[in-house]
């Protein structure tokens, strides 16, 4: 199928009956079934590199399944590439950006050509289910397309400026920084190694990029396209790997830059340490704990719709995941018994089959962080659904599943309302008025997304004003917290969860790679 023909898959897209689309993931399916095995090393510079330690990567989804080997990058693999790519600045940052726009939009194509056979592998890697990973890997190539058109549209970000003599011409340039890290988390293995990524590169930045130990297959498939597409061998350079790589990149005096996407504490790490000698840039994209405020003047089965889809899509695995909804206590019961009508008809299983809604959580870790959030729970309020670790697929097949979980009768201070989990976990509790469900959605520490029903203008506009949070939704029943999308919902988040505030796939992103240079010529 071509990629003009096809059924494009984005987060919102809420069913795919699509028969074409079915049989081209299938296709991929087998194609990348043909891949697990893959061995991934280091490269740098051009060069495969043996590495050191290596790891294997098992599947969530069948864990008796090794996706792939990995050669964790050595101390001596990181200096080298961030060697080359010091070395690199040069070229690479001076090549026309038109030259730069051409490479990563070939890039950009190669991945959406090949968006199934890599969506399939994601799914094997963390457990996406169809849709869910289609749109990770188109979402991918239009964060590059939607970089190389924010160039475009901005001539390369050169202008003229005013002139105070005749004989003088002034024009502000932006300029690359040089050496731009980039650390990957688990959760969008191929999205977020290919947003930041193709931001620096085509802002004339080289880059060292580090995966998730969980995401590297996605990652390396992802350095095969900007191999084959022409990206220049001292411009990118893969060191996968674990923290102890990501820590090497951070504290490496010739990094000029770096994005990290993580949790919390890593970033906020990060943010503290990585510049020493003189200011540098750096960008932490962390985690959320999103709110959903429902009103009395709500439509209730929009809001069950979209709070569902948002607290259990990839089982609670995304940093936009609803987590927390606030209920005005008239329409409560209501509400409530709405979620749970869709939640316990959601469908667990092997998110490579066609109709599975759920898949697993990532790791063995992640089950224990579930059965910890479930013992409290059922100390501190009451489990209206799931709870369970199933471990296993209908079919028997060994995993980490966790059924999706719904708990209420927290005390509004609870935990359960303030750390971010990263699971199928869903606490709901009743507000006695708009206002109060807006002071306890903000009070948090973190501010990425945040949903909000209610049919009534007044409302819609208390809330836009007063909620504290980079990406806001209202009455979006394909995610009420989740599902932005590069050139439609800018992703960035406030306090916590982000430094900046200028947001992934908007408009004030690429900039970040880039720095000011004003230049005067007297004639
Ligand atoms: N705001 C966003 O856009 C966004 C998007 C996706 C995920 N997230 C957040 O990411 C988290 C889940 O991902 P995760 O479990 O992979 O996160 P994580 O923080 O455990 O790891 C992220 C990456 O950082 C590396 N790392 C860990 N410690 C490091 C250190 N000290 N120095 C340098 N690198 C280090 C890891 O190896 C991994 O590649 C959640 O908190 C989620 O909310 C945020
Ligand atoms: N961009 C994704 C979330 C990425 C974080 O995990 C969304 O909008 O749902």
């Amino acid at each position: 199928m071509t990629m003009a023909s096809r059924f494009r898959v984005t987060y919102a897209t809420l069913s795919a009956d699509n028969e074409d689309l079915h049989a081209w993931y299938e296709e991929g399916l087998e194609t990348a079934r043909g891949w697990l095995g893959r061995h991934i090393t280091p490269f740098v510079n051009g060069e495969d590199r043996p590495g050191g330690e290596t790891f294997e990567v098992h599947s969530p989804v069948d864990t008796s399944v090794t996706l792939c080997t990995v050669a964790s990058a050595t101390t001596d693999d990181v200096t080298d590439a961030v060697a080359a790519a010091k070395a690199g600045r040069s070229s690479w940052g001076n090549t026309d950006w038109q030259e730069r726009v051409r490479v990563l939009r070939a890039a950009a194509e190669m991945i959406s050509d090949r968006c199934a056979e890599f969506a399939a592998v994601m799914t094997m890697e963390v457990g996406k289910n169809r849709l869910e990973a289609l749109g990770d890997v188109e979402e991918a190539a239009d964060l590059i397309r939607y970089y190389c058109t924010q160039m475009e549209k901005n001539n390369g970000f050169a202008k003229d400026m005013d002139k105070l003599l005749d004989k003088e011409s002034t024009r502000s340039v932006m300029r690359p920084y040089g050496v731009w890290g980039v650390i990957v988390p688990f959760n969008y293995p191929m999205a977020l190694a290919a947003g930041p990524a193709g931001g620096a590169l085509v802002a004339g930045n080289t880059v060292v990029l580090k995966p998730a130990p969980q995401g590297t297959f996605s990652s390396a498939l992802f350095m095969d396209c900007l191999r084959e597409s022409g990206v220049p061998a001292e411009a990118f350079h893969l060191l996968p790997g674990g923290d102890e790589v990501g820590q090497a990149i951070v504290s490496h005096p010739d990094v000029d830059g770096i994005t990290f996407t993580g949790s919390y504490a890593v970033g906020m790490s990060i943010y503290r340490e990585f510049a020493t000698a003189y200011p540098k840039p750096v960008i932490c994209e962390m985690g959320g704990k999103n709110p959903t405020i429902v009103t009395a003047k709500a439509d209730l089965d929009l809001a069950a719709q979209g709070i569902t889809r948002s607290a259990f899509s990839f089982s609670g695995q995304k940093c936009s995941a609803n987590s927390r909804v606030y209920v005005e206590r008239e329409v409560y019961d209501e509400l409530l018994a709405k979620i749970l009508e869709r939640a316990s008809s959601l469908v667990m299983d092997d998110p490579t089959k066609r109709d599975t809604f759920l898949g697993p959580v990532i790791e063995e870790e992640s089950v224990r962080r579930y059965e910890k959030a479930v013992a409290h729970a059922r100390e501190a309020g009451t489990i209206v659904l799931g709870g369970e670790v199933v471990g296993q697929t209908p079919d028997g097949v060994q995993g980490h599943y966790v059924s999706p979980t719904i708990v209420t009768d927290l005390p509004l201070e609870d935990r359960l309302f303030r750390d971010e989990l990263f699971l199928p976990f869903l606490a709901i509790a009743p507000v006695d008025s708009l206002e109060q469900g807006l002071e306890l959605a903000n009070d948090s520490d973190l501010g990425l997304t945040a949903g909000f029903f209610s049919t009534d203008e007044a409302e819609i506009q208390q809330f836009f004003d007063t909620i504290e949070a980079g990406v806001v939704y209202v009455n979006r029943p394909a995610g009420a917290t989740t599902g932005a999308w590069p050139g439609v919902q800018p992703f960035g988040g406030w306090k916590g969860s982000g430094t900046y505030g200028n947001a992934g796939g908007g408009l004030y992103y690429v900039q970040q790679f880039m720095r000011e240079q004003s230049r005067t010529v007297v004639a």
